[in-house]
């Protein structure tokens, strides 16, 4: 699993990085001073040797004293600072060590002791350059280690001060924050408090004891706005739900209404039977579903016989209760689909869908048989007469309308209470009373 990263790493990590930088350029700033002073040394060094030697080899060089030389030559290279020493003089070169491989460090010309002095010859040293490095290894191995030692320290004690001051505190404060979740802030303030007793109080007054403080009072604050936030939310839903119920209870009333409004608008209000309006809109759906479907549709069309004689001798209000009963008598004798409505006065119509003329033959005659079998109530019979047609393709309202018509005429002219049909649109008749 990925380590989660940790700022006080990072930070002791930069920190250490940026002081082993400093020192390794410092250290190496403190080699190369030494190295100088090193070269410097040993340039003095080799003055000095020169100077130890120079009148004895001065003595040499004039009394030609060939062994006196080589002993002193010998000497000089002796020294472990010298690798290489050349004595030029009265025509000669006397050379020891390696000069070959190495570059000329000191030359010394030797004088014999005049006024002015007379050059006699010229002593020219030779040093290996390791020598320098030789002498500064240690001091070098030490100003590392220290550097290196110094550079370690610092890490452990950042470290060890790192993870206890900042560390540990945040990490205690992580702790605290992902325990202060949605679900312990739901159960409200005084739950935030116990929780917040539970985890402990927060010491000191640093930063991040101060970032603490201020978690934990954002919690609580939090917790309260959710709580709030949550009331608000529940009482906005309560409002909500009510005003739907209303609403409801208002649409279902508009509605009825609606629905009441429709029915007061297609119906006849003395019978409750379809109004004229109603009646000529269903004619013409029927006529129009005959005319596609290939369907096939009667009318009959029925008016009471000396309805003006009823109401003369009775008055309207027996007359208004005679229309009534006779929709009554007549709907027992209709089907569901039929339609039967009051074309106006005392005339009513009787829609009857997909029903052929035969059946409307036979159905006209019963329907007057009911009527006049039916007790209205009064002294005098009440019968009515029934015109009947059926509807023939290119038929339309009109036309319809005025062959039932014609029927129903020709049962009135006939004698009243009787059923007469009109076959065709010709007006040829076969009329029939029962
Ligand atoms: N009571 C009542 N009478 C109505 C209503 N509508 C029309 N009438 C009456 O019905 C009578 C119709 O008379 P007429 O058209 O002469 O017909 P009729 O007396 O029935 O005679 P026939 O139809 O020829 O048998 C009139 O007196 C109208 O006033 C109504 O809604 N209520």
């Amino acid at each position: 699993m990925k380590r989660p990263r940790s700022v006080v790493q990072k930070l002791i990590r930069l920190t250490f990085a940026s002081y082993l930088g400093i020192t390794l350029v410092l250290t190496a700033i403190q080699m190369a001073v030494s190295w100088r002073q090193e070269q410097g040394n040993l340039a003095r060094e080799l003055a000095l040797l020169t100077q130890a030697y120079r009148n004895s080899l001065e003595k040499a060089v004039w009394d030609l004293n060939q062994s006196q030389i080589d002993a002193l030559l010998s000497g000089m290279l002796s020294l472990p600072s010298i690798a290489g020493v050349s004595l030029t003089y009265a025509g000669h070169e006397k050379r020891l060590g390696h000069i070959e491989r190495f570059q000329p460090r000191h030359v010394q010309t030797l004088f014999l002791d005049l006024d002015p002095p007379y050059p006699i010859g010229k002593l020219t040293l030779y040093a290996e350059p390791d020598i320098i490095l030789a002498r500064l290894r240690w001091p070098y191995l030490v100003l590392i280690g220290n550097a290196l030692l110094k550079t370690l320290a610092l890490w452990m004690i950042l470290s060890w001060f790192g993870r206890r001051l900042i560390g540990e505190p945040l990490h205690a404060l992580e702790d605290r924050i992902s325990k202060l979740n949605w679900a312990e802030m739901q159960r409200g303030k005084e739950q935030i408090d116990r929780l917040a007793q539970q985890l402990g109080p927060v010491h000191g007054d640093d930063e991040v004891a101060r970032l603490a403080r201020a978690f934990s009072r954002m919690g609580g604050r939090l917790a309260e706005s959710k709580k709030a936030l949550e009331q608000l939310q529940h009482n906005l839903e309560r409002q909500v739900a009510e005003r739907t119920r209303q609403l409801e209870i208002v649409n279902q009333q508009l509605e009825a209404r609606n629905r009441a409004l429709e029915r007061l608008s297609t119906t006849d209000t003395l019978t409750g039977v379809a109004n004229r309006g109603k009646l000529e809109q269903v004619l013409e759906n029927e006529i129009l579903r005959c005319d596609r479907y290939d369907k096939v549709l009667s009318v009959i069309l029925t008016d009471v016989d000396h309805f003006k004689h009823i109401n003369d001798t009775y008055g309207h209000q027996q007359g208004d209760h005679v229309l009534q009963q006779l929709c009554r008598v007549l709907e027992i004798h209709l089907r569901h689909t039929d339609t039967l409505g009051r074309w106006g006065g005392e005339e009513f119509l009787i829609v009857a869908t997909e029903t052929d003329l035969t059946e409307t033959e036979r159905l006209a005659p019963r329907l007057r048989k009911a009527v006049e079998q039916h007790d209205f109530g009064l002294d005098l019979p009440v019968t009515a007469s029934f015109g009947v047609a059926c509807y023939q393709r290119h038929d339309d309202l009109v036309s319809l309308f005025a062959k039932v018509d014609a029927a129903l005429y020709q049962a009135k002219t006939g004698g009243r209470n009787q059923v007469r049909v009109v076959k065709s649109s010709k007006g040829s008749r076969n009329d029939e009373t029962a």
